[in-house]
């Protein structure tokens, strides 16, 4: 089994109640809202990766990362690969947010996170970035990318 580690990172208003999402122009999960993030490189730790992913697709600086949630996804065509990811928050940023070549950025109303255009997982445990609370979970696709075949999902204390 091969466990792959992804950063996942959402920026938070939260006296606003907004949270930053990205479209993704191009790549895995083409056309969907998701947090920023992607591929943990090998020589870095991963929240150097998120912040790295936040810098590169939205050209946003995090300093205070906040570890809160880790999913594991699978596809049945690779039933070999795990994505490993680590789901982080951040509550302040600096520097101005932009759209790159590969994230068009755009904050949303907590109550109008764009569910139909995200990955299918994604309404299960949103609930918990916007609560504060951490979770883990795993989560089994068919091969088309779009369809649950099976889920488990808790909050839980405290993440490794
Ligand atoms: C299946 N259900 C899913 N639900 C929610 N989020 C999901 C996801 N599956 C993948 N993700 C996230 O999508 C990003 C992909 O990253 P990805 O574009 O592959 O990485 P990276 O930018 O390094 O790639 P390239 O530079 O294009 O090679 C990364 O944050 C990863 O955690």
């Amino acid at each position: 089994m091969i466990r792959r580690l992804y950063s996942l990172v959402f920026i938070r208003d939260i006296l606003n109640r907004k949270v930053l999402l990205g479209f993704k122009k191009r790549g895995f999960g083409k056309f969907k809202w998701n947090g920023l993030g992607g591929k943990v490189h090998s020589d870095e730790s991963i929240i150097d990766g998120a912040r790295r992913e936040a810098k590169e697709e939205a050209c946003v600086e995090l300093e205070n990362l906040k570890y809160v949630g880790y999913l594991e996804f699978q596809f049945e065509y690779d039933m070999n690969d795990i994505m490993a990811t680590h789901v982080f928050c951040a509550d302040e940023y600096s520097g101005e947010i932009a759209e790159t070549e590969e994230i068009r950025p755009q904050w949303f109303d907590y109550d109008k996170v764009p569910f139909d255009k995200m990955w299918k997982d994604d309404k299960f445990w949103f609930h918990y970035i916007l609560s504060n609370k951490l979770f883990k979970g795993f989560f089994l696709f068919q091969s088309d990318q779009e369809t649950i075949t099976h889920y488990e999902l808790n909050e839980v204390d405290k993440l490794e």
